[in-house]
């Protein structure tokens, strides 16, 4: 069962705009001109078949990489560098094998930060933990300690680059949840990459299909929290999402809903 979900707050804010964004890697262009408005606070799920350019997009909202052409406007302002606001999660939780949790967590911060890191380990249920080494965490664990990293940031965009991906269903469930509850008590703005349609219906307010460099599917996902991932109506809407995406890949079309329910589908 999902953990109940806190009534979120109002979210203010400007929504990011992505504007004619595109990205070649030298002949080969991957994004092609994409038109996207995401809200302040919107969770917004990204999904398409290997190679479409999902984390290459995602690292343009990161300010990691520049686009070839168009731009990204934060607050109104051109996103061009790295900022502190903007934090980026991966599948490999990317920790420092010879620090301790809460120095991994503190990473690269100044002054008092211990009080703030030990509040964001309790926030993802790791306080009993502050002063293990990476390597006597689990997995989940450590997806968890990479999280509490990013949210001593205070991010206004969570850019989540397949993070569930290696974790046990079970683990993937739970942190499902995590992030569902963290992000309707924080309010940032959520951009998931995923590779699993039905967490992408169960996560999102939206599900973009990314194909042949451009949206695909905007997808609006209006929809109770929190979602049951094997309820009729996640199904429905994983298949019809899902049923776009293979399209794309094959001309096939996808099984039914139901059968979606039960399946996590990758591609
Ligand atoms: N730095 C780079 N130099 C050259 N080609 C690149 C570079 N980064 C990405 N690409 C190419 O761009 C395309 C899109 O890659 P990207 O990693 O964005 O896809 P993806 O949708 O995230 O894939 P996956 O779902 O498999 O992770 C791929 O063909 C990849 O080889």
């Amino acid at each position: 069962m999902n953990a109940a979900v806190e009534p979120k707050p109002a979210v203010t804010g400007h929504p990011i705009r992505l504007q004619g964004l595109k990205r070649h890697f030298g002949e080969l262009q991957v994004l092609k001109g994409i038109d996207l408005e995401i809200q302040a606070g919107e969770f917004v799920a990204l999904v398409g078949r290997s190679g479409c350019g999902k984390s290459t997009l995602l690292r343009l909202l990161a300010g990691l990489d520049a686009p070839s052409d168009g731009e990204i406007l934060l607050n109104s302002q051109p996103l061009t560098t790295l900022r502190e606001d903007v934090r980026l999660m991966f599948q490999d939780d990317r920790l420092l094998p010879w620090k301790s949790v809460i120095e991994n967590v503190g990473l690269g911060l100044k002054g008092d930060w211990k009080p703030r890191a030990q509040q964001v380990l309790a926030e993802v249920g790791l306080a009993e933990k502050a002063d293990a080494w990476p390597a006597q965490l689990s997995g989940g664990q450590r997806q968890r300690v990479a999280l509490a990293r990013a949210l001593i940031h205070q991010p206004r965009l969570l850019l989540l680059d397949e993070p569930l991906g290696a974790l046990d269903a079970l683990t993937r469930l739970e942190m499902q949840q995590l992030i569902e509850r963290l992000w309707q008590r924080h309010g940032f703005t959520v951009v998931l990459v995923t590779h699993d349609v039905a967490e992408a219906v169960q996560l999102g307010d939206r599900v973009i299909v990314l194909e042949e460099g451009q949206v695909g599917l905007d997808q609006a996902i209006p929809l109770k929290r929190p979602r049951e991932p094997s309820s009729p109506a996640v199904a429905t809407l994983s298949g019809q999402v899902l049923s776009r995406v293979l399209q794309q890949q094959s001309g096939e079309s996808a099984p039914e809903g139901h059968q979606l329910a039960q399946l996590r589908w990758s591609w």
